[in-house]
Formats: structure tokens, C-alpha cells, sequence
């Protein structure tokens, strides 16, 4: 038996698109065992209504993936998934769902495979490496393609603390890209070199207070607040409650803020969003620097 606990993930950070991401305290959990039948899979929380329980569930779709990268065919298997990771949300429901199907079967079979390609497998089912990097390996990951190859480098993980806002309704990363322009103007790329260089300096120097800057965006957010009412006046006003920073979290709809005291930068946000009608469930939380690799539990630590 083998139980594996994956930390939500923030990814872009603003202007970091599909090349930043970060680990959060909040986990979903994914329990591999033996089963007298073909195969079992069980679903507890978030999504469990509409999440599939067969073969095209994407937990097991990346246990699969490790299975066969190995020659092996995977037979008689029981998965529980508990999900405390909020469904298509922008905090790396998917990252958690096939980081947690590739570092259970690892484990289930030894841990034969290097945690690179482990990356690997998780880029490739993901599309983009910055909420599969941080979800397995934990803290603030930089990753990207070198030709077909994943880099990544780990950053130190920040002093602050964090407020996620969750509003009640869900946005499908599919969907969220769609919306994005197939180019944008030379200035506003230039904009966004400068801001995602004072995003990584901020993390690297522990000057938070660049991160007003830093977490500025004009590749993706432009587009995406046009789904999620509000969300330009909510950033002024986490700012004005004393964020160090404010952005979409992943594709959305949550909103991320970094905060030396996250309290009133959460109520702050809460009230933004609810005079816009939009209800969001807030969670107060901090940078996770233990990733699925660093927390498959042991006997003893816990049961399915
Ligand atoms: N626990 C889970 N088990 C199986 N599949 C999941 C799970 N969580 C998420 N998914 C899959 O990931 C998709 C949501 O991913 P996505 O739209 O990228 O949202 P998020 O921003 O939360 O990652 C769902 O439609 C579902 O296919
Ligand atoms: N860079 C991706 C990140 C998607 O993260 P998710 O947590 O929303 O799946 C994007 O912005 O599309």
C-alpha cells in the first residue's frame, strides 16, 4: 500500500506564464493498493460527483503512464483519491491529480524512476511544467522545455504568508487558454521581462515589496479578468489591506496574495469580490517546501 500526499500549487505568479509556480499548505491525497478486482477507484471531496471513476480518470491515466514506461501492464489496482485541492479552481487540481498517479505508482514499484523524469512524465500529461514542478518537488519551482527536456531550478521559499480566494464557480484551465491572443505587442512583452525579473529578485533577495511589481502581468491576466467580475477592483483592494502582491492564481478563477499578516488582506479581498456578487471561500495558508516526493507516508503515518 502506498499513500502519497500532493501540495496544491499556485502557478504564473503573474507574469510567470507556464514558468513559475509555488507549493502551497493544502494537500489532496492518493492512496495505491492491491484489489481483488480488475480495478477500484474511490473519490472523496472536491469533484467527487463528476470525477471519473474508470479508466479515464486522470490519476489513473498517469498511473498508467509510469506503469508502461516500465513494460508493465497495471492490473487489480484500488485507488482512493481525497481531494481537499479545490476542482478547477486555478490551484493545480489537475498538477495534484497526475503528479499524485505518477509518485504513487512509482512507489508502488520501488521508486524506479529518477524524480526528472518523473517531471517529464507530468509535463508531458500536463502541457506546461509550472504546476507539475512545484506539486512534485515543492517551494518556488522556475521550470520550462529545453528543446524536449524539463529544467527546473528551485528558490528559496519566501517569509509570507498567503491568502487564496476561491470563488464559487469553476474555470477549466482548457477553457481559460482559449481566451489568450495568439500574439501580443512587442511593449507589452517587454513589460512583462521587466516584471518577472523583479518577481524572481523579490523571491531571491526577500524583498517583498517588489512584489507590487513583480506580480504585474500583461501576457494572460488582461484577458482572463474578463471572466471573473471584479477581479482589477479585488487586486486594488488586497493592495490598499497591505498585500505585498496580488494575481491570478494558475488560470483561475482564485485570486493569490502574498501579505506579511494575511488577515485583513483576506477580508479585504472577500468583501471586493462580494460587491461584485461573487462569493469566495477564503484559505489562509504558506509556501509548502515539501513536494509529492518528499511526502509519500510510511506505515504507521495513516491509513487509506
Ligand atoms: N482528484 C482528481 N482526480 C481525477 N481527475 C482530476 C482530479 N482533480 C482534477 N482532475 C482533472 O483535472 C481537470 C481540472 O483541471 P484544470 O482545469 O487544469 O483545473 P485546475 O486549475 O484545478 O488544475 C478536471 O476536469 C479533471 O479532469
Ligand atoms: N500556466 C498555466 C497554469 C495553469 O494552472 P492551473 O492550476 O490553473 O491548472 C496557465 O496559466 O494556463
Amino acid at each position: 500500500m502506498v499513500r502519497v500526499l500532493i501540495p496544491a500549487t499556485s502557478a504564473n505568479l503573474g507574469p510567470g506564464f507556464d514558468a513559475v509556480g509555488m507549493a502551497l499548505s493544502f494537500y489532496n491525497e492518493v492512496c495505491l493498493k492491491p484489489s481483488p478486482k480488475e480495478l477500484e477507484i474511490d473519490v472523496w471531496g472536491d469533484g467527487s460527483e463528476i470525477i471519473p471513476k474508470d479508466r479515464n480518470n486522470l490519476v489513473y491515466i498517469a498511473v498508467t503512464k509510469v506503469f508502461e514506461s516500465l513494460g508493465k501492464i497495471p492490473r487489480n489496482l484500488k485507488l482512493s483519491l481525497k481531494n481537499r485541492v479545490p476542482f478547477a479552481r486555478g490551484l493545480g487540481s489537475s498538477a495534484a491529480a497526475i503528479v499524485g498517479g505518477l509518485v504513487a505508482a512509482n512507489a508502488y514499484l520501488g521508486n524506479p524512476l529518477p524524480t526528472d523524469e518523473l517531471l517529464r512524465l507530468a509535463t508531458e500529461l500536463e502541457g506546461h511544467p509550472d504546476n507539475v514542478a512545484p506539486a512534485l518537488l515543492g517551494g518556488v519551482v522556475v521550470s520550462g522545455f529545453d528543446r524536449d527536456k524539463v529544467k527546473y531550478l528551485k528558490l528559496p521559499v519566501p517569509e509570507v504568508e498567503v491568502v487564496v480566494a476561491i470563488p464559487k464557480f469553476q474555470l477549466k484551465t482548457v477553457d481559460s487558454r482559449q481566451i489568450l491572443p495568439v500574439e501580443i505587442p512587442f511593449s507589452q512583452a517587454v513589460l512583462n521581462v521587466n516584471r518577472v525579473s523583479f518577481l524572481i529578485a523579490a523571491f531571491c533577495l526577500k524583498k517583498y515589496e517588489y512584489l507590487q511589481i513583480g506580480m504585474e502581468d500583461y501576457l494572460h491576466q488582461p484577458y482572463r479578468s474578463q471572466l471573473i467580475p471584479g477581479f482589477y477592483q479585488v487586486m486594488e483592494e488586497a493592495k490598499k489591506a497591505g498585500a505585498y502582491g496580488v494575481a491570478l492564481s494558475g488560470s483561475g478563477p482564485t485570486v493569490i496574495a502574498f501579505a506579511r499578516e494575511s488577515e485583513a488582506v483576506g477580508r479585504a479581498i472577500r468583501e471586493a469580490f462580494l460587491n461584485f456578487n461573487v462569493e469566495a471561500e477564503i484559505i489562509y495558508t504558506r509556501p509548502e517546501n515539501r513536494g509529492a516526493i518528499d511526502l509519500i507516508m510510511h506505515k504507521g503515518e495513516g491509513d487509506c
